[in-house]
């Protein structure tokens, strides 16, 4: 049995890690962690954490599986900068896989955006369309924002000064190294990402659909059965499906 401690357990993500683990058999829920419990106590008792829960709270869990010594694996989105500067400075002292989608089918649109990037070059548009449930805090999302990151590294570009959140008003026609980014937030939409590149005469849409929140919870508990004994190091959900 693997010792399983769950970050933000109540939580709509923590709920369906739950339910997975107890499917599986071979995981022992040695702690849930929410509002208002000290981390450490159920770190300490377990063999691996996996955090659903806030960006705040996250990077202190990161912080406290380092001080444990105990492998971890961020699901959580949305941390500002200096909190990424600390969750990536925890990965120096243990082994963190951390991904915003872990979904099988988004880590290979990761890698069919990369190619299709590189493949269309700069006379192709590149637009990210994500829609989520109503109850979800951050925008654009965690996975957007990853989308974002690959087309400008692999155009050479720096994201900050290429991204265009939305459009209003008289933005003026499409400078071409522009990336946009548009966030819909409806009902109970569990995940949805597109990635539209416009061209002459032609339009390639890529759309992945994530149809209930299992797919993320089976793939956080695959990688952190992955993580166990891996040295220190921040890891990707490519690096857990051998894509990188
Ligand atoms: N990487 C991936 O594949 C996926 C990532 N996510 C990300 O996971 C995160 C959680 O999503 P979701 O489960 O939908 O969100 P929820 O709001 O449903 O759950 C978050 C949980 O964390 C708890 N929490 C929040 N802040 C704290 C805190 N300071 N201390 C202790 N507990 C806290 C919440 O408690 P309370 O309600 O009391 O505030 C709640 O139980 C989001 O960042 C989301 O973007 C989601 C799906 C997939
Ligand atoms: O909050 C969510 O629900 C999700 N968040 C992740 C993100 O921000 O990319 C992944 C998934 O799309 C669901």
């Amino acid at each position: 049995m693997i010792r399983l401690a769950v970050v933000g357990a109540k939580g709509r993500m923590g709920r369906a890690v739950l339910e997975q683990a107890l499917r599986a058999g071979d995981w022992e829920i040695a702690g849930e962690i929410d509002q208002g419990d000290p981390p450490k106590p159920a770190l300490a008792r377990s063999d691996v954490a996996i955090d659903f829960s806030a960006h705040a709270f996250s990077t202190l869990i990161a912080e406290a599986s380092a001080e444990e010594g105990k492998p971890l694996v961020v699901g959580t989105t949305g941390h500002f900068p200096e909190e990424a500067s600390r969750v990536r400075r925890a990965g120096e002292r243990i082994p963190i896989v951390w991904a915003p989608n872990f979904s099988t089918g988004v880590n290979l649109l990761f890698y069919l955006v990369r190619k299709a990037t590189a493949v269309l070059g700069g006379e192709f548009d590149s637009e990210i369309v994500e829609a989520h449930h109503r109850g979800k805090r951050d925008a654009p999302s965690g996975t957007a924002r990853r989308l974002a990151e690959i087309i400008a590294e692999v155009r050479g570009l720096s994201l900050e000064q290429v991204a265009r959140h939305g459009r209003s008003g008289e933005p003026g026609p499409r400078k071409p190294e522009e990336i946009g980014i548009h966030a819909i937030r409806a009902g109970q939409i569990v995940g949805l990402h597109t990635v539209l590149f416009g061209g002459p005469g032609e339009v390639l849409e890529l759309t992945h659909r994530a149809e209930t929140r299992d797919t993320f919870a089976l793939g956080a508990l695959r990688a952190a059965r992955w993580v166990v004994g891996k040295p220190p190091g921040v890891y990707s959900m490519e690096d857990v499906l051998g894509l990188t």
